[in-house]
């Protein structure tokens, strides 16, 4: 597939060396520019704080709030992300991480605050025109049509817009032409996310990892230089999730920006290349996974006391959840878990 952001960004086209001990299977990485860029994400002699300023960034966000009630869902004084990188935005439950995707991307109106996509100021832009300018997203609950069958969901990914449709009526040939070219991508897609088998399924017969990819094969229809992916993770099953984690680096070869929202920290660390926290709508940390999960607020932000937690390490976490279980004032096993408590249902539904 050809993205859009290529060509246009060869200024900013990385020039870093490949990174040692990369396996036989990311072999195909290994002398991609994006892959092996090292040039610092934050921009000239930046500390990795909340907000910090990015060397290249793709969006940038000042004074977003967004209020339901008497309840400050978002409150982001400043964002930036990184063009090219794969972002990570964690934080726990009712943090405001898809309060922040969706008025990001036109689906919610802020109360207040202005933020641009690619030089482009978006404050009041709907949903499909953010789409035209290449920022698409996906769902927690993922949104294909499950009545329509699965190439069907494709072609309206990269569907006519309105004042498209008129002139399209008034010249159907130009349409065939449209269509064909429609199909056409929509079976490559299909054939790279290993769904071309299911072209004529109705979606509704795929499984939750299956209706992700499908979710995700069809934002890229518009051809998008950034994708947001919410959850993507989320009810899908340890044999897809490794070809999930494999097509979002892809995206990243390819030069498209990744900002996804997900509460596996395995992921997060195996992937990001950058982290953006969020509390009680704010951000309240920023940096390398590594680091970040580190970091005193993100672990106050997840764990309140237990401090000495690693939290992309599974003997580390299941040591805590033991430790948890005993503390009386502890959310483990109610339905304000969170993270923990998603790892522990995930647990008993494999069982
Ligand atoms: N339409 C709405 N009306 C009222 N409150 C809302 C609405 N949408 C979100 N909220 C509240 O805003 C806060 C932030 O919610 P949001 O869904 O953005 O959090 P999140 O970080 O994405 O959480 P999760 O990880 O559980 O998906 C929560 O307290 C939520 O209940």
């Amino acid at each position: 597939m050809t993205t859009g952001p290529h060509a246009q960004n060869d200024a900013a086209q990385p020039t870093g060396t490949a990174t040692a001990g990369e396996t036989a299977d990311y072999a195909h990485w290994a002398d991609n520019p994006y892959m092996t860029d090292v040039r610092p994400i934050v921009s000239d002699g930046a500390a990795p704080t909340p907000g910090c300023a990015k060397r290249d960034p793709i969006i940038v966000a000042d004074g977003v709030t967004r209020q339901f009630g008497a309840l400050k869902a978002v409150d982001v004084a400043h964002l930036e992300i990184p063009r090219h990188k794969i972002t990570a935005l964690i934080g726990p439950n009712g943090a405001g991480k898809t309060t922040l995707f969706n008025l990001l991307t036109g689906f919610d109106t802020p109360q207040s605050g202005r933020w641009s996509f690619d030089g482009h100021s978006l404050a009041g832009v709907a949903p499909h025109k953010v789409a035209r300018l290449g920022m698409v997203r996906t769902f927690q609950l993922t949104k294909v049509l499950g009545k329509l069958p699965v190439i069907e969901n494709m072609r309206l990914g990269g569907a006519a817009q309105p004042g498209e449709r008129i002139y399209m009526a008034l010249f159907p040939w130009l349409w065939k032409a449209r269509e064909k070219e429609l199909t056409e991508k929509a079976d490559r897609l299909l054939a790279r996310f290993k769904l071309d088998a299911k072209r004529e399924d109705y979606a509704a017969s795929m499984s939750g990892g299956q209706r992700k990819l499908l979710e995700m094969a069809r934002a890229l229809m518009t051809e998008p230089s950034l994708v947001m992916l919410d959850e993507p993770m989320a009810g899908v099953n340890p044999a897809l999730k490794q070809s999930l984690l494999d097509h979002i680096k892809d995206l990243k070869s390819e030069g498209v920006t990744v900002l996804f929202v997900e509460h596996d920290m395995h992921m997060v660390r195996h992937i990001a290349d950058w982290v953006v926290v969020m509390a009680e709508g704010r951000v309240v940390a920023e940096g390398p996974p590594d680091e970040v999960m580190k970091d005193k607020a993100v672990v106050d932000a997840y764990l309140g006391a237990h401090h000495d937690v690693d939290l992309g390490d599974s003997a580390g976490v299941a040591e805590l959840e033991a430790e948890l279980a005993e503390d009386e004032e502890s959310v483990v096993g109610t339905q304000d878990a969170g993270l923990l408590g998603e790892e522990e249902h995930e647990r008993e539904e494999k069982a």
